[in-house]
């Protein structure tokens, strides 16, 4: 799935990923008017209003980007019916050909951690049957637990071509507390850099970067820089990009010399454009969409200064 990636992030000329994080202050009026029609002012009917703005979202942007990212805590807020617009999400954003990244973040004990890495990228058993369920393409995973609790998803990746995110420095403003300690004579996050381009070792795609990726915040340029030179062959997912105040002069360093090797998202500074006052003076609450589309188009044109 790396190469897939890579592949896109070339015919589409663009390293964005768009991130489906719907919240209900981000869905229109029209749209939450109509779900709520059919399912009242229920989880049911929140979970639907996201199904279909994210829908308008994919349907504006699909031929312009390789990837989108759900974030599943948006839709698993809601339970059963918020999965369920989460699955519905993945498989109408791989209709339309995007690879999509479930930004899941899991992490347990190795017995446990199979029955997620099954789940999300591999298969589920049920008597002689398997069956695939969340279906994305990538997931990320936080690694507290050490290689252990990582190895279940990598022998899926292998199996089935996914890929991995693994935690490294993360884009949040206390993400130093315990990632930027020093233990023997090194910051906890280029340990875990260096863990996470060796647990990629044996799972390298054809065109040089391996399955297992990592995830490095965009608001930390100089520990991302460090970062691309310990892990030449990692793949980064960026995120921090717009919302968080990162700019692209800020993700120059999580780019390799050949304009590849990371893939930055942007989930609010896409989805709820339309919400802004420069989008707001030019479409109207139904065509939130075209603002996405315009938002994207910025982003692109704004990494491809810098990668
Ligand atoms: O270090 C991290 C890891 C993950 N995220 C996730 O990315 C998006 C960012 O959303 P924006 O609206 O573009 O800020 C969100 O899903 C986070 O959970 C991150 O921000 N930082």
């Amino acid at each position: 799935m790396v190469d897939q990636l890579i592949r896109k992030i070339k015919e589409m000329d663009n390293a964005t990923v768009v991130g489906l994080d719907p919240r209900l202050n981000f869905v229109p009026e029209y749209i939450k008017e109509s779900s709520y029609e059919k399912y009242g002012k229920t989880l049911k009917g929140a979970a639907d209003a996201f199904y279909n703005f994210n829908k308008e979202i994919i349907d504006n942007v699909y031929d312009l980007i390789p990837a989108v990212k759900p974030q599943v805590a948006m839709y698993e807020q809601f339970g059963v019916d918020g999965l369920k617009a989460y699955i519905d999400t993945i498989d109408y954003a791989k209709e339309k050909g995007l690879i999509v990244i479930g930004d899941i973040k899991r992490s347990d004990i190795a017995s446990t951690a199979l029955a997620y890495s099954n789940g999300h990228i591999g298969r589920v058993e049920v008597e002689e049957e398997a069956f695939e369920v969340y279906k994305e393409d990538f997931i990320t995973l936080n690694p507290y637990l050490g290689y252990d609790s990582i190895e279940p998803y990598i022998g899926n990746c292998n199996e089935y071509d996914k890929g991995l995110f693994v935690l490294v420095k993360t884009s949040n403003p206390n993400s130093g507390e315990i990632q930027d300690l020093i233990v023997e004579g090194e910051k906890i996050y280029e340990r875990v850099g260096k863990l996470v381009a060796g647990w990629g070792e044996k799972s390298m795609g054809e065109l040089g970067y391996s399955r297992v990726g990592a995830v490095v915040g965009a608001t930390y340029p100089k520990q991302s820089t460090e970062l691309r030179k310990i892990m030449p062959k990692t793949f980064f997912l960026v995120p921090g990009y717009g919302a968080q105040g990162a700019t692209a002069e800020d993700l120059a360093g999580c780019f390799n010399k050949d304009g590849l090797g990371a893939i930055v998202n942007s989930s609010r500074g896409i989805i709820a454009a339309y919400t802004k006052e420069v989008y707001r003076k030019k479409f109207k609450d139904e065509e939130f969409g075209k603002a996405a589309r315009e938002a994207v188009i910025s982003m692109r044109d704004d990494l491809n200064r810098v990668r």
